[in-house]
């Protein structure tokens, strides 16, 4: 990915918080974490459908693969830098001036893994991604099927876009403490930038918010729930009908904070336009035929200044 940071620049936000500095002037924001947040919890849709069981997702695999993400970001910074010297380990948005360390591995398509960036420690980390990556897939393609379902098209539209190349990304977010959680963003305002997300909350620790009606809103915890939210591109495949949100992660004077991320993208080698069958005389088509590559080229600097890409693939 462009403009990656080396991980010796990025991992300072774990070191600077260890030290118990105030977070550099860089991380403030002036205006402050800004917007009303209103006091009620959102009311999130919980899908639990009969004919998936849940996520059908094991709740002892959950609570493991948290697990290991937080003996992770635990071991000795030296230990860490071992991972990777190329930014794996760290930000994959380069200098984001975000709160956060993060760990970010493709996961699928399974042959294209860069294995040596795995962590070995703790030493059944390897194991517990990959399973979680495989059944988090089958989770994601299930959604997409439901959504596909939803718009009127055939139950397998989306899938076959996906095809067998379909990515996963998993994206470890550690949030150290932060001296100044109310001028230090833990992960800045952006909507994401693949297909559908699936994300892992801290089991404990609350931090994500989603801007609803110019209000943002407190995404309460499920602790063995996922929190699955459209993205990008299915803002872009469905011509607009689903909506890719606004969200952020606000920072914690008094408690870390860890989530696990899936990002379930199409491959960059595919391209990405609405669906046929959603273009018409009423309904036309809002957004160009774009490479995924070509669009996370945009996503990353437009990220940067906490601006949205998705108005660049508009026609
Ligand atoms: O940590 C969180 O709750 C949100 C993380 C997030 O939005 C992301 O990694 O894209
Ligand atoms: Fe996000």
């Amino acid at each position: 990915m462009n403009g990656r940071t080396p991980v010796s620049a990025v991992r300072r936000v774990q070191e600077l918080a260890v030290n118990k500095f105030d977070p550099p002037a860089a991380y403030i924001v002036k205006e402050g974490v800004t917007g009303p947040v209103a006091d009620t919890l959102l009311s999130v849709p919980v899908i639990d459908p009969p004919d998936v069981v849940g996520h059908g997702i094991p709740t002892e695999l959950l609570d493991d693969v948290r697990e290991v993400g937080k003996v992770f970001f635990d071991l000795s910074m030296e230990e860490k830098k071992r991972v990777s010297e190329d930014g794996t380990v760290g930000d994959l948005e380069g200098n984001s001036l975000d709160w956060a360390d993060r760990l970010h591995l493709l996961v699928k398509p399974q042959d294209q893994r860069k294995l040596k960036y795995w962590p070995q420690k703790p030493n059944n980390f390897r194991e517990l991604l990959h399973e979680y990556s495989t059944k988090s897939k089958r989770v994601a393609e299930t959604i997409v099927k439901k959504m596909a379902e939803l718009l009127g098209l055939e139950e397998n539209h989306f899938i076959s876009l996906y095809g067998d190349q379909a990515m996963e990304q998993a994206r470890f977010n550690y949030y150290p403490l932060c001296s100044r959680p109310d001028f230090v963003y833990g992960i800045k305002a952006h909507a994401d930038g693949g297909g559908i997300t699936m994300l892992l909350q801290d089991k404990e620790v609350e931090g994500l918010q989603v801007l609803k009606d110019g209000q943002w809103i407190k995404v309460p915890i499920l602790p063995h729930a996922l929190v699955v939210n459209v993205a990008d591109q299915m803002e872009i495949m469905s011509n607009g009908i689903f909506k890719s949100p606004v969200h952020r992660a606000v920072t914690n004077s008094e408690k870390e904070r860890m989530s696990l991320v899936i990002f379930y993208s199409l491959h960059y080698n595919d391209e990405i336009e609405p669906a046929a069958a959603l273009i018409s005389e009423t309904t036309p088509r809002l957004y160009r035929k774009v490479t995924v590559r070509d669009y996370f080229s945009v996503f990353y600097p437009n990220y940067l200044k906490g601006e949205r890409a998705i108005g660049w693939a508009k026609v």
